[in-house]
């Protein structure tokens, strides 16, 4: 006899599986915030912030060097955030990398704001999370952050940064 092919799900007698709430279950220790800057590693930043600052209109900052960083950064002004155009300094930048696998450059990182960096780089490490510097460095915004390994982070390179 033939029997009609019908999927499963409309004669599965299994209950629908609520769709979780989202209730975060992050610790009640810190609070994330708002998203500070996306950072673009890119190959040649004079071009790039001339790209964002005679094409697109928009405010930057000056280039500054943060040596203990081995970065150029140049902040992009935007209306709820900030672009972070990011350029090797010096011959040990953690981004060389990146640039090497990426030649025309691309998104690096993103950067959230915390109220207390240290209470959160704490408990995500007790959570299995792997920080690059589970010792706050005072970043560029004179602040202190951490790096949380992208491959902990779903791909994502996450700078966490003190308000
Ligand atoms: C702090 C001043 C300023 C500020 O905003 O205040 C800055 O943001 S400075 C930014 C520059 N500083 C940093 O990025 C520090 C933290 N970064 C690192 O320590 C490295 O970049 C690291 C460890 C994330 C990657 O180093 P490296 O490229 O040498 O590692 P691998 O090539 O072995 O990569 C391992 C694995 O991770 C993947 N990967 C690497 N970089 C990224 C990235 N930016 N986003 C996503 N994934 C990344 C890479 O593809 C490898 O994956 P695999 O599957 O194993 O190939
Ligand atoms: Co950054």
């Amino acid at each position: 006899m033939f029997r009609p092919l019908v999927s499963r799900a409309f004669t599965s007698t299994a209950p629908i599986r609520a769709l979780s709430t989202g209730v975060p279950k992050t610790s009640p220790l810190w609070k994330l915030g708002r998203l500070n800057h996306v950072a673009i590693a890119v190959p040649d930043i004079d071009q790039s912030t001339a790209f964002y600052r005679d094409l697109m209109g928009a405010k930057v900052s000056e280039k500054v060097p943060l040596p203990e960083h081995g970065v150029y950064t140049v902040f992009v002004e935007l209306d709820n955030t900030k672009i972070e155009l990011l350029h090797p300094y010096g011959e040990n930048s953690p981004i060389q990398g990146f640039l090497n696998k990426n030649k025309s450059g691309g998104i690096h990182h993103i950067c959230i704001e915390v109220d207390d960096v240290t209470k959160a780089v704490n408990d995500l490490m007790a959570k299995g999370i792997k920080a690059l510097n589970p010792i706050p460095k005072i970043g560029a915004h004179g602040k202190p952050v951490v790096f949380l390994h992208p491959k902990d982070c779903h791909g994502t390179l996450v700078e966490l940064e003190q308000i």
